[in-house]
């Protein structure tokens, strides 16, 4: 759906992109994830054709995206980063103002606001003016209008900041709707939670250039990180440990003050055998505890900064 090569962008002495290239599929969420200033929001203008790239190309559907690419562009909707709603109208004239922007009109403009505003959350409030909205409730506006024309690929910069709780939730579980749906989502952000919970696939973006991509587990696999396994019982610890040293998968085991701690490449694919060697020697399990490593880890090892600096 979206094939981005090796994009390149510069003002002035500022390298904002570096031979950035990834691409996303039909249903597939990717996520950029960087901190403030890595050059996110420069790669999105250049995706949807608002910017120019000093080099490289990106292609939607098949088709390079230029400034001019009216067919190309159609396929995708964008939701910047700054609200662009009109305060005095209702939430259901804004969507119908911008439907017909996009030519829509008649029954079709009318059932297609209907169904944004459900996707949106904002049925109940349609008839109030976005004035009177909360910030988080004009953010899930402005995705509504990202949303009219029925885009095949939605672009989301940074939706969730300065959002309250109950926005956020609904924005992300918006997102999780469409790309269940189907719909490719390109989705920036620099909150690794919103990344680990949305997105199929995280690039890992850093000084304009991606530093790794892949799921969050590839993404920790990598950088050698190991889930953590806790596992506290009675019984002989010792030798079980050694036997859970057997299992496949299983990076280490060591037993210490009632307790066993397992190192695993996938504490899921090797937490039953190991308690089943813990109980069946005898021992009788307390709790379990598993600690998987995290994006901001991974961000951590990358770039030697943190994720939130
Ligand atoms: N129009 C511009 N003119 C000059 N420099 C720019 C311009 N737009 C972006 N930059 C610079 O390019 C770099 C990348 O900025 P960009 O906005 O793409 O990052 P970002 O990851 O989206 O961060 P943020 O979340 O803060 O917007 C920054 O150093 C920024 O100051």
């Amino acid at each position: 759906m979206l094939d981005v090569r090796a994009i390149s962008k510069r003002f002035g002495h500022v390298q904002a992109v570096r031979e950035l290239s990834f691409q996303v599929a039909p249903g597939e969420t990717y996520g950029l994830l960087g901190p403030n200033g890595a050059g996110k929001s420069t790669a999105i203008s250049v995706i949807a054709g608002l910017l120019v790239p000093d080099d490289g190309d990106v292609h939607v559907h098949g088709e390079r995206i230029t400034t001019r690419s009216t067919a190309a562009r159609g396929a995708i909707g964008l939701v910047p980063q700054e609200v662009a709603v009109y305060p005095d109208l209702t939430a259901r004239e804004n969507l119908r103002f911008f439907g017909r922007l996009y030519g829509l009109a008649g029954a079709d403009l009318d059932a297609r606001v209907d169904e944004v505003l459900e996707v949106i959350g904002l049925t109940e409030r349609a008839g109030d003016r976005s004035s009177e909205f909360s910030g988080g409730m004009n953010r899930r506006l402005n995705i509504g209008i990202g949303l009219l024309h029925r885009p095949q690929l939605l672009i989301l910069d940074e939706p969730t900041v300065g959002v309250d709780p109950q926005s956020r939730n609904a924005i992300l579980d918006s997102v999780e709707q469409l790309s269940g749906a189907g719909m490719a989502v390109l989705y920036t952000t620099h909150y690794m939670e919103e990344a680990e919970r949305l997105c199929d696939r995280i690039g890992i973006i850093d000084e304009g250039r991606l530093q790794a991509e892949g799921t969050r587990r590839e993404l920790t696999t990598s950088i050698g990180e190991r889930d953590t396994i806790r596992i506290e019982a009675s019984g002989h610890l010792e030798a079980a440990a050694l036997a859970i040293q057997g299992i496949d998968g299983v990076v280490e085991a060591t037993s210490a003050d009632g307790s066993i701690r397992v190192l695993a490449v996938d504490a899921g694919a090797v937490i039953a055998e190991a308690i089943a060697i813990v109980s069946g020697d005898g021992g009788n399990v307390s709790s379990v505890e598993i600690a998987q490593p995290d994006l901001e880890a991974v961000f951590l090892h990358l770039t030697g900064k943190a994720l939130r600096d």
